[in-house]
């Protein structure tokens, strides 16, 4: 069995990739904090279990050597996914294509595979990223080839690492983050319901501003996904039109791991 691994920024999520026949939205998810990767608790075990038994291993890794680190040496099973120049009929306009985040690629492929049609691809995690899929038109299946391009996007903190920032960085701001979603309506009258505003409205205009940018840019409406732990909570700030239009989806970037194993069958 394929075995399909998100190294994230915080978080570590993997899963076995299902069988041709079924499909993607069937993928049972794991997940565990890096730091239990990195110290090899016993949610670490159970990963590390998985990659014995896998036949091959899909790994988007922005998590860096030291998650690689962990791994058992030179596996020659391990297939550490690198954004390339053109990929599944996706091209990458990066200057640099192997310099965008491989979390970024498999999600824009994920999308692009499932929905073939443009789309802002906005991964909400420990940083914000929101991506430009662009499809010349509504594509047949087998029309596919190189008519889809990744046109560029945007990195942001994401709303846990803006919360830190103020934080950390403004002696009288030391509050811990809300429980609870605290709201933005109106105008926030104490310190920690402020700061709360400020970051989610941040986000939320962001979003609802490169969304913009990618209307102008094309003669259709595009998709807007979003993924990562803060996607519902963000879409519910986004203006109403565009709050309704949200496709919210978990694992993008599993789901595009998935679609590069599945290709390596054809
Ligand atoms: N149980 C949780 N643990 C940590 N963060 C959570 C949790 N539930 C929701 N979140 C929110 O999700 C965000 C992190 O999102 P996500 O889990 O997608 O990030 P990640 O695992 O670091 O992966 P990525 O590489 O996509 O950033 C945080 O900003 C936090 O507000
Ligand atoms: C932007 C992040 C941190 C988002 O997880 C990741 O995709 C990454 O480290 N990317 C490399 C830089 C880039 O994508 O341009």
């Amino acid at each position: 069995m394929k075995l399909l691994i998100d190294a994230g920024n915080s978080r570590t999520k993997w899963a076995w990739c299902p069988e041709q026949s079924s499909q993607p939205t069937a993928l049972q998810i794991n997940t565990l904090d890096n730091q239990d990767w990195f110290e090899g608790t016993a949610q670490a075990q159970a990963l590390h279990a998985a990659i014995a038994k896998a036949s091959r291993i899909y790994l988007s890794n922005v998590a860096g050597e030291r998650w690689l680190q962990a791994l058992p040496e030179r596996d020659q099973r391990l297939q550490a996914i690198v954004a390339t120049s053109l990929s599944l009929g996706l091209q990458n306009s990066y200057s640099q294509p192997a310099q965008l985040g491989s979390d970024r690629w498999c999600s824009l492929l994920a999308v692009w595979r499932s929905e073939g049609k443009s789309a802002l691809v906005v991964s909400a995690g420990t940083a914000m990223t929101m991506d430009a899929l662009l499809v010349k038109q509504e594509v047949k299946q087998e029309l596919k080839q190189a008519q889809a391009m990744f046109a560029g996007g945007s990195i942001q903190p994401g709303l846990r690492l803006m919360w830190q920032s103020l934080q950390q960085g403004a002696a009288q701001l030391d509050y811990a983050y809300p429980d609870l979603d605290a709201g933005t309506d109106g105008f926030a009258q104490n310190s920690q319901h402020a700061m709360w505003v400020g970051c989610v409205q941040a986000l939320a205009a962001s979003v609802a501003a490169q969304y913009a940018r990618l209307c102008q840019q094309l003669d259709h409406v595009p998709l807007l996904f979003m993924s990562g732990g803060d996607a519902d909570l963000i879409a519910r700030y986004l203006p109403h039109a565009l709050s309704a239009q949200a496709i919210i989806v978990d694992n993008l970037v599993l789901k595009g791991l998935a679609c590069l194993a599945k290709c390596s069958d054809e």
